[in-house]
């Protein structure tokens, strides 16, 4: 296809491979991938070879993610970095920050002012680790009114976890083209080439920018070989490639900071790629969702959608959980969340609906954070309202997504996420009316 520049440019009609971190392999013009071999002395269409890793060259079989690219130039043609101003919206350092130990909320970010694409939209809300030796993650947050016009955004110190609250996205990556609305992510891998084009004018949401181990799905146990998160509702692009010769900006975030390179044409021309590392998909909606029907509220851990790794087995450096709607049925249970206090820290969104614990004031867009060892738990309404339930008849919750990155280390807020005029202040207040019951001649 010929562009009104008279470059030409080639999109393949949206389609997906489905499959969670399989080996797939797509292209864009028919015989493009070398057969056979890896890096052939010539590409089929005098492309180049590149290998594009996630993991370590020797990581277990189980757990390595790499591809190869065949691209029109090679990522390396571009001119010096040079430090990008990013208005001192990002944070990488979070050791020298005080951290308040008590529950924080937020409302939405509003749609920008001034001219705002992807990459000027975030912010940093949170964080912990050190995106210099690969642990850790960061909360940043979103909002823009346009689509990211002749430049891309890759990330070198971590994998970007995106849920999208407002407007639809479109990512084209390096791999190939996703189109995503709310109640839908995005997981783009560490350091691969995009950018996101808002084609509503607007968009809104979440990044979790997890330096560590990328993420996976996690093992069922005993809850058998279906459930929760299916393998096959990851869909990952289909190979599709621009050639487009002209100015180009590339922005890339490293060891904290943005950087940015003049290049001469658009780095988003793999014509065709192989392998197990790539961006996906992933619909909220379709998740499994599995619950107590006996009796008492279950551990979120239940509504695990995608887990990080940490060193330490059975804690994950991130987990990632969604609450979806969902029909409650237990029996003399109290049945939305428990008050309770965690070693994990909890940093959660909300993209759609009224979350069940919360009666009012975590609004779609906002945010809200516990701590380790914070005590939260239902408001005062919520309390009130569920201690006396009707509990012969089932709450069907519907029309609500709320979801939770749960980290093992502290969500250190960043100076201008507690300054925010956003922060609700009075956030504490809510359980501060829960009244006394206690009654020692009655039981
Ligand atoms: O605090 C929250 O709202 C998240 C949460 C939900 C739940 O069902 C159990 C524990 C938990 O931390
Ligand atoms: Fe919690």
């Amino acid at each position: 296809m010929l562009g009104e520049d008279g470059t030409s440019m080639h999109h393949a009609p949206l389609r997906y491979q489905s499959g969670f971190a399989n080996h797939f392999e797509s292209e864009a013009l028919p015989g493009a991938l070398p057969v056979g071999r890896n890096s052939p002395q010539r590409c089929p269409y005098g492309l180049y070879a590149e290998q594009f890793s996630a993991t370590a060259f020797t990581a277990p079989r189980a757990d390595n993610r790499r591809s190869w690219l065949y691209r029109i130039r090679p990522a390396a043609m571009h001119a010096p970095f040079e430090p990008y101003d990013d208005g001192g919206r990002l944070v990488s350092d979070f050791s020298t920050l005080a951290t308040p130990p008590d529950p924080l909320r937020w409302n939405p970010l509003p749609l920008p002012a001034a001219p705002t694409d992807f990459v000027d939209g975030l912010v940093t809300w949170a964080g912990h680790g050190d995106a210099g030796v690969q642990a850790g993650a960061a909360v940043h947050l979103y909002a823009a009114d346009r689509s990211m016009e002749q430049r891309s955004f890759c990330s070198a110190d971590g994998e970007l976890l995106i849920v999208p609250q407002l407007g639809r996205h479109r990512f084209v990556t390096e791999l190939g083209v996703l189109e995503v609305e709310p109640q839908e992510i995005v997981v783009i891998p560490r350091g691969l080439r995009f950018r996101v084009e808002l084609p509503d004018g607007a968009g809104r949401g979440y990044v979790c920018e997890n330096h560590g181990a990328p993420f996976r799905l996690p093992d069922l146990g005993p809850i058998g070989a279906n459930g929760l998160a299916h393998a096959r509702d990851f869909l990952a692009p289909v190979a599709a490639y621009e050639d487009i010769d002209g100015p180009h900006q590339l922005v890339t975030k490293f060891m904290g900071r943005l950087w940015s390179a003049a290049m001469d044409h658009s780095p988003l021309d793999v014509v065709a790629w192989h392998g197990n590392c790539a961006p996906y998909k992933y619909d909220l909606r379709r998740f499994n969702a599995i619950g107590s029907i006996s009796h008492d509220h279950p551990d979120p851990s239940i509504f695990l959608v995608l887990h990080a790794a940490s060193d330490t087995p059975g804690t994950s450096a991130i987990d990632f959980v969604v609450f979806p709607p969902r029909i409650l049925a237990m029996q003399d249970t109290f049945r939305p969340p428990w008050f309770h206090r965690n070693v994990a820290s909890e940093f959660m969104g909300l993209i759609h609906g009224v979350y069940d614990a919360k009666a009012e004031g975590f609004l779609p867009g906002g945010a809200s954070l516990h701590n380790c060892m914070t005590g939260h738990g239902p408001d005062a309404e919520t309390f009130e309202k569920a201690s006396r339930a009707d509990l012969s008849q089932p709450d069907v919750i519907r029309d609500t997504m709320a979801f939770m990155f749960e980290a093992r280390h502290v969500w250190r807020p960043t100076p201008r996420a507690l300054a925010s005029p956003l922060r609700q202040a009075d956030y504490a207040r809510c359980w501060q009316g829960l009244r006394r019951h206690f009654d020692p001649a009655r039981r």
